[in-house]
């Protein structure tokens, strides 16, 4: 199953991208406990050979390993840096593997959101709940890519993420915004998500199984 995540730059997609790919993972294949001292000798070998212990779908073990003992904090879990061009990673759960494009927001990039979602099995587009300035071109942008015949029939998950952030609106305010009940030719489905404190990611997890599966 392939999935294009998409959204202006800042949304919080590559944040997303990486909690969502430690959480299936885990779900999956748990690092037993007793491989954390062999993860601690390694990273202190990796530290001087200045190489990473990777798991095959490239998610960094270490980072796996912190979600389970928050020995090593992973150094870039709270910032991250603009996407150039895309990053793809992929997740696995059961018999399902998810392929996950995540495309830069930029504008320059913008233009190859098309190109990139045609034949996935689901769009994911991103918002940023917090930034309301930028609303109207979030709206802008998704009307443009839903309008383009080559997307007809893909199903479509909105996530207003930031959901920590007090500045915030709330999911029907987005619905609002974002004109979702006009996007036609599709299932649209919107939910409030925070990639930083891993809030409503199941649910995430579970749509996406649901489109994996059929
Ligand atoms: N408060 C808060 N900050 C977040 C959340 N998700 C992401 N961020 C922060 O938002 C900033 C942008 O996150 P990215 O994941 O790089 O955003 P992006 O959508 O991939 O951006 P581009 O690659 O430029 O398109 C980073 O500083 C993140 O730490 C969240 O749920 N809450
Ligand atoms: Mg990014």
């Amino acid at each position: 199953m392939d999935v294009t995540m998409i959204g202006l730059e800042n949304a919080g997609k590559t944040s997303l991208l990486r909690v969502l790919s430690v959480r299936i993972c885990i779900l999956e294949r748990a690092i037993p406990y007793q491989t954390i001292a062999n993860i601690r000798a390694h990273r202190e070998e990796s530290s001087r050979s200045s190489k990473r212990l990777t798991l095959p779908d490239d998610t960094p073990i270490l980072q796996q390993a912190a979600q389970i003992v928050p020995l090593f904090p992973p150094a870039d879990s709270s910032s991250s840096i603009p996407t150039v061009g895309f990053n793809m990673k992929r997740v696995q759960r059961g018999h399902v593997t998810i392929k996950c494009w995540d495309l830069g927001g930029q504008p320059r990039f913008r233009p190859m959101w098309e190109r990139y979602c045609r034949g996935v099995s689901a769009i994911v587009f991103i918002v940023d709940i917090a930034d309301v300035v930028k609303l109207p071109v979030a709206k802008e942008e998704l009307h443009s890519l839903m309008s383009q015949k080559t997307l007809d029939g893909i199903p479509l998950l909105v996530l207003g993420n930031k959901s920590d952030l007090p500045n915030k609106i709330s999911v029907d305010e987005l619905i609002d915004s974002l004109d979702l009940k006009t996007i036609a030719h599709r299932e649209v489905s919107c939910y409030g998500i925070s990639a930083k404190e891993e809030t409503n990611l199941e649910a995430v997890v579970q749509w996406l199984m649901k489109w994996a599966n059929r």
